[in-house]
């Protein structure tokens, strides 16, 4: 049987004669979008549109919080009419979702193509003041969104900034072109079909039992320690990537791992974080710091990991002139994995 009964599978009310979940149904309706550019160009109308500039997205600030608007079409070309520009520039904009009444959502960038540096600075801050807003770079602003924006908006970043740097056909030179909604470039000469990229990257917490081990390159914020993260080669599993990782960045065998959960994470470019817990062998705890990879690289006890999660402000500098040490914030993958750990030390169990 087709997972998609059929010909009826175009058509929303012929789905099948079962109820289809409000999920299933949403599920559908974006992968018909992605297949279908006239039905794509049709929900635009009724869409709303996340607007970036140079790939940071337009925000207000609300209390301690940003908050990502949306627009509708008709605010959008209000908008590039007010500031002369040309319509066919709402082709350039890119599907993220939608919600579950179907209201589509796409995403635009308005700063990309502009012809010269000085223009563009000047229409961002013409724009920011008619969007009555700021365009924020999402690594600044990110932290300080909500979970459902944040995701939305990494999605939206990761998709148009793989729009902005596929532009040509790798095989042929010729310029690529975007199907309506985004999710794929065709060059016109060869066929050849582009899609959307993410990089594997393992991340990893080491536990030996009783600590964890954390590690700091010297690009991190001052103070932040994080798990072992790494790009997996080419070829590699995820068990043989997370062995070689340890192995590379700190020097230990891992002997068991167990997989928890991923997350997708768009700096510098769109990776899939794969985040497990590992333990090393008994007695084999002492670390060899790669200093080409990490600055730094330490055992925590369970007491200082479960303090410094509590730790609000992690940049306030001590009067020592120290930074307090501090883990990756709540939308972070590896603050799942150490919150996991210090709510129960014990959970590597599978064998690498
Ligand atoms: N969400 C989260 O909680 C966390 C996310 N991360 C993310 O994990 C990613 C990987 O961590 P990191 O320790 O830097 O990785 P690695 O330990 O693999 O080291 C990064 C280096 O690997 C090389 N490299 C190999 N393949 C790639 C590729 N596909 N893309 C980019 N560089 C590659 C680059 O070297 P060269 O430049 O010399 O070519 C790069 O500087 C980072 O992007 C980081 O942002 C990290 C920690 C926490
Ligand atoms: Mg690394």
């Amino acid at each position: 049987m087709s997972l998609f009964c059929g010909t009826a599978f175009r058509r929303k009310s012929f789905w099948c004669s079962r109820l289809l979940s409000t999920y299933v149904t949403k599920t559908r309706y974006l992968f018909e979008l992605k297949e279908d550019d006239d039905a794509c160009k049709k929900a635009q109308q009724t869409g709303a549109f996340y607007l970036f500039h140079s790939l940071a997205p337009l925000l207000r600030k609300s209390e301690h919080q940003y908050l990502a608007p949306q627009h509708s079409l008709l605010d959008l070309k209000r908008l590039l009419g007010k500031l002369g520009q040309d319509m066919q520039r709402i082709e350039d904009s890119v599907l993220i979702g939608c919600s579950e009444q179907q209201e589509a959502w796409f995403a635009l960038d308005l700063g990309l193509n502009s012809s010269s540096s000085i223009n563009a600075s000047l229409q961002k801050s013409e724009m920011e003041k008619e969007l009555k807003g700021s365009f924020i770079e999402l690594r600044k602003a990110l932290f300080q969104l909500n979970a459902k924006d944040a995701s939305l908006l990494s999605t939206a970043q990761a998709l148009l900034h793989w729009h902005a740097a596929h532009q040509f056909c790798s095989r042929s030179g010729q310029p690529t072109e975007k199907n309506m909604a985004g999710s794929k470039r065709v060059c016109p000469s060869n066929k050849i079909i582009y899609y959307p990229q993410m990089a594997p990257v393992v991340i990893t917490l080491v536990s030996d039992g009783t600590r964890c081990l954390l590690a700091r390159q010297s690009s991190f914020p001052k103070g932040m320690y994080s798990a072992l993260a790494g790009f997996c080669d080419i070829g590699e599993s995820v068990e043989e990537a997370v062995r070689r990782e340890v192995a590379e960045e700190v020097g230990l065998e891992v002997e068991r791992l167990q997989y928890t959960a991923s997350q997708h994470w768009p700096f510098p470019n769109s990776s899939l974080m794969i985040a497990c817990h590992a333990t090393v062998k008994p007695g084999q705890t002492e670390i060899q710091v790669n200093l080409r990879e990490l600055e730094a690289a330490a055992w925590f006890s369970h007491d200082d990991v479960a303090t410094a999660l509590r730790r609000n402000n992690p940049y306030t500098q001590q009067q020592s002139g120290a930074f307090p040490f501090w883990l990756p914030p709540k939308l972070a993958i590896a603050n799942q994995l150490i919150k996991e750990w210090v709510e129960k030390p014990t959970c590597s169990t599978l064998p690498a």
